[in-house]
């Protein structure tokens, strides 16, 4: 985004928002036009050319007719995903903030479905994330029927790994202690790893006790953030699954807490934290940033499978 580009196009408003760390650029597309190529998100994820963010936003009118919002989720590569649960409770409370909604109850449209967000206090939001999908095909995950636990060769390791999306896809790998977890050399295998033909967010998860864990994640799309909300909910599944927590688990995340709920199969998992407004901004996109089919000279194309 060269400066001189710079003040072509038009001011976009944005908030810069965080859930536990995990940040996120947030638009409101309902009162202003925005649309932008996978390029642009990526210039605007980077923290020293951009805004900076582990995600984009994006609030949408609604596209069915019991729900009250469209909610978008890009990641800082480009790529657009189907949950986000950080973002979810920062985009509760961005539509209340923004007079979009007095609601406390909010259902938005995902790419994967409709999730409900419940304001209990500023600054605090419950979210139904839905009914955790364990079925291979659905997750996607390769392999020829369902486990609690799977092998999967990475070289020359075998990694044993649970398998669950929140709408979005998850590993679950378990681990003695995640600060000495081999997040940044097995994170980005797993997340790339053939039989994830989605690509795969992937959690490092200790248990503590059983209601008590730790849970890192290297994110598909992103890298590792200080805190993953579906992350939270797939690890707390994954290790429910595996018998080693209760129904209510407090998961301590590089960011902070989140407390997950899950009553077991067919239940939806319930996910409660903080959503955190930084700083109000506008930027001035490049005349073309709108979506023109002309192509950025230089930049590799993001390797995305969506
Ligand atoms: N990287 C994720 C999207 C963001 C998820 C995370 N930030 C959360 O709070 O759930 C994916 O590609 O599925």
């Amino acid at each position: 985004m060269s400066p001189q580009r710079r003040n072509q196009g038009p001011l976009l408003r944005f908030t810069k928002m965080h859930g536990l760390g995990n940040d996120f650029m947030v638009v409101d597309a309902i009162s202003q036009p925005f649309r932008l190529r996978p390029e642009m998100i990526r210039e605007l994820a980077d923290r020293n050319f951009g805004v900076g963010f582990d995600q984009l936003l994006v609030v949408e009118p609604p596209g069915l007719p019991d729900v009250d919002f469209r909610y978008r989720i890009f990641n800082a590569d480009g790529s657009e995903v189907e949950q986000c649960g950080n973002g979810a409770r920062c985009f509760a409370k961005f539509v209340r903030d923004q007079r979009l909604t007095n609601k406390k109850v909010i259902r938005v449209q995902t790419a994967r479905g409709v999730i409900e967000l419940r304001v209990i206090r500023d600054g605090v939001v419950m979210v139904n994330m839905g009914v955790p999908e364990l079925n291979p095909p659905a997750i996607p995950f390769a392999a020829e029927r369902r486990k609690t636990v799977y092998s999967v060769e990475v070289g020359s390791q075998t990694i044993e790994l649970s398998a669950v999306s929140m709408g979005n896809p998850h590993a679950v790998i378990l681990v003695d202690n995640v600060d000495t977890a081999p997040v940044s050399e097995l994170g980005p295998r797993l997340e790339n790893h053939p039989r994830f033909p989605s690509r795969a967010n992937i959690g490092f998860l200790q248990i503590l006790s059983r209601s008590r864990v730790r849970l890192r994640v290297y994110e598909r799309g992103s890298g590792e953030t200080l805190a993953c909300g579906s992350g939270a909910c797939a690890a707390v599944v994954a290790g429910c699954l595996r018998g080693l927590l209760d129904n209510r688990v407090e998961v301590e995340l590089r960011g902070g807490r989140l407390t997950i709920e899950w009553q077991g199969e067919g239940s939806p998992v319930m996910m409660e934290g903080p959503a955190t407004s930084v700083f109000e901004g506008q930027l001035r996109l490049p005349g073309d940033a709108a979506g023109s089919r002309r192509r950025k000279p230089g930049r590799p194309h993001n390797k995305q499978r969506h």
